[in-house]
């Protein structure tokens, strides 16, 4: 039997042709859709006349323009062009036969929340969506990757794809977590060492004692954040923490199906002795709890270390770390710890599952939100709304003084409404800090993790989440 990568070993699975281009057919066995992608890819089949292949191999929810303040989900949304979106959604799958998880299944939310809560995403699969945050799936050890506009037209006439083949990097994370820090600060650390450009070429296999320790959410949150190192995709190999995650869900195989599927996960996970083209090891033993002090995602440092100096950086860097600067109004040399925040923001497809509300509310219980800030908590999907209230941590955030929110993308990138104002500063669990990214031009973005963007909610300003002790 040949030896190999998950990836490789998935990619051939998959692998239909060999195109003239250099680049390969590949047949898909998941396209996840949302309302802002997808509806010009339909468009084009009708202008063809063509149906849509596998309508059983796709899935719909609707999460970047649906208001996440309950008095303002009801229908026609006052937000006519979100209404348009949506109505263009759910027209299209319903046309086509496709699984839509609305407003009324009670289970809508964010695509990459709702593939993997309800078992849809499985190891082995190839996975595309019209989004770039795709890569959050390979954490149950498919090969799962974003794809454009013309790529979802393929993906929707034919089942399959033109894509180029990676380079794959392992990256291997040892040491164990101390407490107060996350699997959202290793994926910082790793963006903050390797660079937001680091992955280019590649995808990203994550490994070792670190990563193997974590749940499935926490692995989720880690590959979310590949395409921020500049990666093509992020996975890991598929364990008995996988399976456990998925037996049971909604579109997980059951009985012998399930047996016989397991069986042969198992022997797609990469091979002990697989070659990669890189391999790079982060250690995360004394870790610290990580925050972003610039303007992209590899602008970031522990907590206790200094803002460095743009002097620290070369060309283009260097200009990175000047903007950074201005935009951000920080002083090199100092901690990011004390720096004031006016809105504290939890929730998207990197940090809005339970696991992260819960942590968010050990932080929360019997403290209260500086009355300085806005705080919002987003659940990342309906069903993650529905067990966190079942459990009570809705109670926990509202008597601290948190929004609770219905699902949806919010304020992570600001189409719904839901948006910074003038130069706010932002705590948020999101993965993008982009100048302008939450809805205002002078807005500033810091990223971090749930309990970290709790710890901020409560100070009024970045503090250092162990300080609250006990916290993990
Ligand atoms: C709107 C969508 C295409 C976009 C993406 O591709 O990632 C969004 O989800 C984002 O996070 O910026
Ligand atoms: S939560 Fe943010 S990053 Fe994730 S899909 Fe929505 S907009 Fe993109």
């Amino acid at each position: 039997m040949s030896s190999g990568t998950l990836y490789d070993k998935v990619w051939d699975r998959h692998k239909v042709a060999d195109l003239p281009d250099g680049r390969d057919q590949l047949f898909i066995g998941l396209h996840l859709m949302h309302e802002v992608t997808s509806p010009q890819a339909f468009g084009m089949l009708r202008e063809r006349d063509i149906d849509v292949a596998f309508p059983e191999r796709t899935l719909a929810t609707t999460d970047h323009i649906i208001p996440t303040d309950p008095a303002e989900r009801d229908r026609p949304f006052e937000d006519e062009q979100a209404e348009t979106m949506l109505q263009a959604l759910e027209s299209n799958v319903e046309e086509a036969g496709i699984d839509f998880y609305g407003l009324e299944s009670g289970k809508q939310g964010i695509a990459h929340v709702v593939g993997p809560e309800l078992g849809a995403t499985q190891p082995g699969q190839t996975i595309v969506c019209g989004d770039s945050h795709t890569s959050t799936h390979g954490a149950f050890g498919a090969v799962a990757m974003g794809i454009g506009t013309s790529q979802i037209r393929d993906v929707l006439a034919t089942g399959c794809i033109a894509a180029e083949k990676m380079d794959v990097r392992r990256v291997e994370v040892t040491g164990e977590l101390s407490d107060g820090v996350a699997p959202k600060d290793v994926i910082l650390h790793i963006i903050g060492q390797l660079g937001v450009d680091g992955g280019v070429g590649h995808v990203y296999e994550y490994g070792g004692e670190a990563i193997e320790a974590m749940d499935m959410e926490g692995r989720l949150s880690v590959c979310n954040m590949s395409i921020e190192g500049g990666a093509r995709a992020g996975y890991v190999n598929p364990d008995q923490t996988t399976y456990d995650y998925l037996e049971g869900r909604q579109y997980a195989p059951e009985g012998d199906e399930w047996n016989r599927l397991v069986a042969d996960w198992e022997t797609i996970s990469s091979d002990p002795d697989a070659e990669y083209d890189d391999v790079v090891t982060v250690d995360a033993d004394g870790l610290d709890p990580m925050v972003t002090w610039g303007i992209n995602p590899g602008q970031v440092t522990g907590i206790t270390e200094p803002i460095p100096s743009p002097d620290d950086f070369d060309g283009k860097d260097r200009k990175n770390a000047e903007d950074a600067v201005e935009h951000m109004e920080i002083t090199p040399g100092e901690t990011m710890e004390g720096y004031e925040v006016d809105v504290a923001f939890l929730g998207t497809c990197t940090n809005g599952r339970v696991s992260d509300f819960r942590r968010a509310a050990e932080i929360l219980e019997g403290n209260t939100v500086d009355e300085g800030v806005r705080a919002l908590a987003v659940p990342g999907s309906e069903t993650v709304r529905t067990r966190c209230e079942e459990e009570g941590i809705d109670q926990i955030f509202k008597d601290a003084g948190f929004q609770w929110r219905q699902a949806g993308c919010s304020m992570c990138l600001a189409m719904n409404g839901d948006s910074l104002e003038g130069d706010e500063v932002c705590a948020s669990s999101s993965n993008r800090n982009f100048i302008g990214r939450q809805g205002s031009k002078e807005g500033r973005t810091v990223l971090m993790s749930p309990a970290m963007v709790a710890a901020a909610a409560v100070e009024g300003e970045i503090a250092d989440v162990r300080s609250f002790g006990g916290a993990n």
